[in-house]
């Protein structure tokens, strides 16, 4: 592994995020030590590591909902945030949840056009207690969208949805990155899932980013391709994740496993193609 991998990508004049030796700590030591990152305009970038390294604490930095200290993070004013769970407000109908503190004047023209592009216009009057989980996140991606954001932060947006809706919004994602170009943020524990839709891996450890991995891969990607699989190594390698362990466990390749993320077995936070890692695949802690 590459522990003593400089800190991610020499600072671009252009870059839509900056965070220079950031330090977080709850008190019982650094979750985030030091740590510097560099996001380019349009760039998609996935980002993993284990459970509790600090992903969620760096998300909810760049999100502005935690304060950083001055000088170490430059954002830009257009931020959006998708979580895993859709967060939307049960009392209002999902138009007025995707507009909700949108100061436009064709707030509502502009909250239906961002419905009808995630195909949810004929939800727009729906309480959201009605809506399926799909349907949800792609009302919280709405939400996310009218606002023209520059920088989009996912938190494990797919994490609690069945394997084909998951699928679909991966999908979904990668069409309005395409449509739109925000700078993508995406925290998740697949590492499929971050070889399909980002053109750069980060692997975070120790507080810092351990490994910064280009992925120069063609569109549409496929999981048999052998720059896939080569990039799938690494990735695990970069994770500790013993891939020979692995081979003898994980279900079989287009197998779909409809269970929420939360029934599924307990993992240490990484999974493949939407599967939690059995516990004896990962190496002893390295980090
Ligand atoms: N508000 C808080 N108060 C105290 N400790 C916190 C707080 N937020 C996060 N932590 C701790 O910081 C560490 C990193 O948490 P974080 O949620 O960022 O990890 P993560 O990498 O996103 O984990 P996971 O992959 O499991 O979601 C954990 O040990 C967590 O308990």
């Amino acid at each position: 592994m590459s522990h003593s991998l400089p800190q991610t990508a020499a600072p671009e004049a252009e870059s839509v995020v900056t965070v220079r030796g950031l330090v977080r700590n709850f008190g019982n030591g650094n979750v985030l030590d030091g740590l510097s990152l560099d996001l380019q305009p349009g760039s998609f970038t996935a980002l993993l590591g284990r459970s509790g390294c600090g992903k969620s604490t760096l998300l909810r930095t760049l999100a502005k909902l935690d304060a950083a200290p001055p000088g170490t993070v430059t954002l830009p004013d257009e931020g959006a945030v998708v979580f895993q769970e859709p967060r939307l407000v049960p009392w209002m109908p999902v138009l007025r949840n995707v507009t909700l503190g949108l100061r436009h004047p064709d707030a509502e023209g502009r909250g239906l056009a961002a419905l009808a592009e995630v195909g949810l216009s004929h939800r727009s009057r729906a309480w959201p207690l009605t809506l399926s989980g799909g349907e949800a996140q792609r009302a919280a991606l709405a939400r996310a969208l009218v606002r023209e954001p520059r920088l989009l932060l996912l938190d494990e947006p797919f994490a609690a949805l069945d394997a084909l809706t998951r699928l679909r919004m991966q999908g979904l994602v990668e069409t309005l990155w395409r449509a739109h170009a925000p700078a993508i943020l995406l925290v998740t524990h697949d590492v499929d899932e971050a070889l399909l839709l980002a053109d750069r891996a980060l692997v975070m450890a120790d507080g810092r980013i351990a490994a910064d991995i280009p992925v120069p891969l063609a569109r549409p990607r496929r999981h048999g391709d052998p720059g896939f699989i080569a990039l799938r190594s690494r990735l695990l390698s970069e994770l500790g994740i013993d891939e020979e362990r692995l081979a003898g466990q994980e279900p079989q390749r287009g197998a779909t496993d409809s269970r929420p993320a939360d029934s599924r077995p307990a993992a240490p936070g990484v999974a493949v193609g939407g599967y939690a890692m059995p516990a004896g695949a990962v190496a002893a802690p390295s980090h």
